[in-house]
């Protein structure tokens, strides 16, 4: 059975934290390394906890480190934990399995993704709730984007007023999620991608700096002197 934080919440959270973290260099899953102390995965499921719409969190972690994540997470809040695959669509598939009946509303958010703030949870999850089937929070791209070709010379440059950097949580009508992972074919890097191959129209709303999702060194230690000034 799965542990519940608020009975009456709508919303269930999918967290994908069984990644590597290649980008981030050797060293233990990523979502485990430590952020100021404590594993990447505790801060972002600290700030989960704390949308007061969350009914139910699942964790997909490392197959072999499953125990040691429900012992790490039991303290911060009650979660499922399940094993994750080798792609993260195949973590967010195992996780959507294991949401109980009850929450019509599913969101995915990264592990990797720790200072995201609760209220970003609920403006997601709101946007849902008003009837959108599909949502993305998303920044404006602030660097000029070249496109290059063969030897990294530029072949032109892009137009990026019509561009977006996408984060998590992405919000999903609980069915409409189902499907997409139903008919999901190769692994894409968002479950909007899924949605979109549906057909089904995905809505952006505004993302949030402090949801940068930690992928390289330099992002640890942006978000190391983030949480120092109160993040
Ligand atoms: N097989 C996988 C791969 C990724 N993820 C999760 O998906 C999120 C976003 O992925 P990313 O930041 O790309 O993480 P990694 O795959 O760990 O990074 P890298 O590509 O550098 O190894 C992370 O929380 C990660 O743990 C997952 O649950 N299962
Ligand atoms: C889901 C995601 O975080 C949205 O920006 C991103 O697509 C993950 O992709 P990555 O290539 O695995 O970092």
């Amino acid at each position: 059975m799965t542990a519940q934080l608020n009975p009456r919440g709508d919303v269930a959270v999918l967290v994908p934290a069984a990644g590597a973290g290649v980008r981030l260099g050797p060293g233990a899953p990523k979502a485990l390394r430590p952020l100021a102390g404590e594993p990447l995965l505790v801060h972002a499921v600290r700030r989960i906890a704390a949308a007061p719409s969350v009914h139910t969190i699942v964790v997909a972690a490392p197959a072999a480190d499953v125990g040691a994540v429900r012992q790490l997470l039991a303290p911060v809040a009650p979660v499922a934990v399940v094993a994750g695959g080798a792609e993260r669509q195949a973590s967010v598939a195992a996780a959507l399995a294991a949401v109980p009946a009850g929450p019509e509303i599913v969101l995915v958010h990264d592990a990797a993704r720790a200072l995201t703030p609760p209220e970003l949870v609920e403006s997601v999850a709101e946007a849902v709730r008003a009837g959108h089937d599909a949502v993305v929070p998303v920044l404006p791209v602030v660097d000029t984007i070249k496109e290059v070709g063969a030897g990294e010379v530029v072949l032109g440059t892009v137009d990026r007023s019509a561009l977006r950097a996408v984060q998590t949580p992405q919000g999903f009508r609980r069915s409409v999620l189902a499907a997409a992972h139903e008919a999901a074919g190769d692994p894409l890097t968002d479950d909007a991608g899924l949605v979109e191959k549906l057909g089904v129209p995905v809505v952006c709303v505004p993302g949030s700096e402090y949801a940068l999702k930690v992928t390289r060194p330099f992002d640890l230690a942006l978000a190391e002197h983030l949480l120092a000034i109160g993040a």
